[in-house]
C-alpha cells in the first residue's frame, strides 16, 4: 500500500488547518448561536471578549488529529482509485481514471474518515462554543478547561457514545460532499492541463480551492445539523435525531437556516483546500 500517500495527506491536512480555523470558530458560533448579528459582528464580538485566542479556541486537537483523519481520506481515496483502476499515483497521469471511479473513490474516503473525524470534530465544535474569554479571574470558568478534560468529560456524562453524538450526521455530510470534492478537483486539473502532464502549481490551487468551496457549499445544510446535534444534550436533550433536527430548525428559523454559514464556509475552504491541494501534489512528487 502506498505509504506516502498517507503522510502527505497528514502534512498537506495540518497546514490548512491552521489558516483556516479563525474562519471555523466565526463559522461554528453563527451556526450553533443566535447572539451574533452576522460575520463582522462575530469576528467584532470574539476579538473584544475574548482577544485573538479566541479565533484558536479549539485547535489543538484538529491538529494533532489531521494527521489521522486526512491521511485516512487521502489514502483511502487513492487506493481505493488503485483497486478500482490499478493505477498508481503517478499512472493516473497519463491513464487518468473515469468521474464516476473518483467520485466512488472519495466517497469511500469521506465514509471512512468520518468516523475518525467524529470525536475530534465534536471536542472541537464543544470549546470553540465556549465564550468565556481565556484566564480571566472572577469571571465564571469555563466548562471545559481543555481539549482533554473535554474529552473526559463528555466521557464520564454521557458515556463512550456520547464521544460520537453527531457522528451520523457527519457521516451523511461528509460521504457523498468528499466525492464532489475529488470530482470537482480533477474536473478542473484536466481542463487545464496539456494531457499527460502533470498540473501546474497555480491550476492544482485554483483547482483545489474550487474543489474545497463546492464540496463546503453542498455540505453545509448537513454542517449546520451536526453542529446542532454535537451542542445538544449539554442542558437538556433538544433533538431525538438529525430528521427531528433538520425539521424544528427548519420551523424555528425558516429553510435559510441550511445555508448558516455558507459564506464564511466558503472563504475558508478556498484558501484552506489550495493548500492542502498543492502540498498534497508536491509531497507526493517528491516522495
Ligand atoms: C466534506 N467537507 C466539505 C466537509 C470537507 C471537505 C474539505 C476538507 C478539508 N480538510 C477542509 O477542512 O476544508
Amino acid at each position: 500500500m502506498p505509504v506516502e500517500e498517507f503522510v502527505a495527506g497528514w502534512i498537506s491536512g495540518a497546514l490548512g488547518l491552521v489558516l483556516g480555523h479563525p474562519f471555523d470558530t466565526v463559522k461554528v458560533r453563527l451556526q450553533t448561536q443566535t447572539t451574533y448579528r452576522g460575520i463582522v459582528d462575530c469576528m467584532v464580538k470574539i476579538y473584544r471578549h475574548e482577544s485573538l485566542l479566541g479565533f484558536f479556541k479549539g485547535m489543538s486537537f484538529p491538529i494533532a488529529s489531521i494527521a489521522l483523519v486526512n491521511s485516512v481520506l487521502f489514502g483511502v481515496y487513492s487506493n481505493s482509485l488503485l483497486a478500482l483502476t490499478a493505477t498508481s499515483h503517478q499512472e493516473r497521469r497519463t491513464q487518468p481514471p473515469s468521474y464516476t471511479h473518483v467520485f466512488i473513490a472519495g466517497c469511500t474516503g469521506g465514509f471512512l474518515q468520518a468516523y475518525f473525524l467524529a470525536p475530534f470534530d465534536l471536542i472541537k465544535v464543544r470549546l470553540q462554543n465556549q465564550t468565556e474569554p481565556r484566564g480571566q479571574l472572577g469571571g465564571p470558568p469555563p466548562r471545559y478547561r481543555g481539549p482533554m478534560h473535554c474529552a473526559a468529560s463528555i466521557f464520564q456524562k454521557e458515556g463512550p457514545r456520547g464521544l460520537f453524538r453527531g457522528a451520523w450526521a457527519l457521516t451523511l455530510r461528509d460521504t457523498p460532499t468528499l466525492g464532489i470534492y475529488f470530482v470537482t478537483y480533477e474536473v478542473l486539473c484536466r481542463q487545464y492541463t496539456p494531457e499527460g502532464q502533470n498540473p501546474s502549481s497555480a491550476t492544482v490551487l485554483v483547482a483545489g480551492g474550487f474543489a474545497g468551496i463546492a464540496s463546503w457549499v453542498t455540505a453545509t445544510p448537513l454542517d449546520v445539523i451536526k453542529s446542532r446535534m454535537q451542542m445538544d444534550g449539554l442542558k437538556r436533550r433538544a433533538y431525538q435525531g438529525v430528521l427531528d433536527c433538520m425539521v424544528s430548525s427548519v420551523r424555528q428559523e425558516g429553510p435559510g437556516v441550511f445555508f448558516r454559514g455558507v459564506t464564511i464556509n466558503s472563504a475558508r475552504a478556498f484558501p484552506v483546500n489550495a493548500v492542502t491541494f498543492l502540498s498534497y501534489e508536491y509531497l507526493l512528487r517528491w516522495g
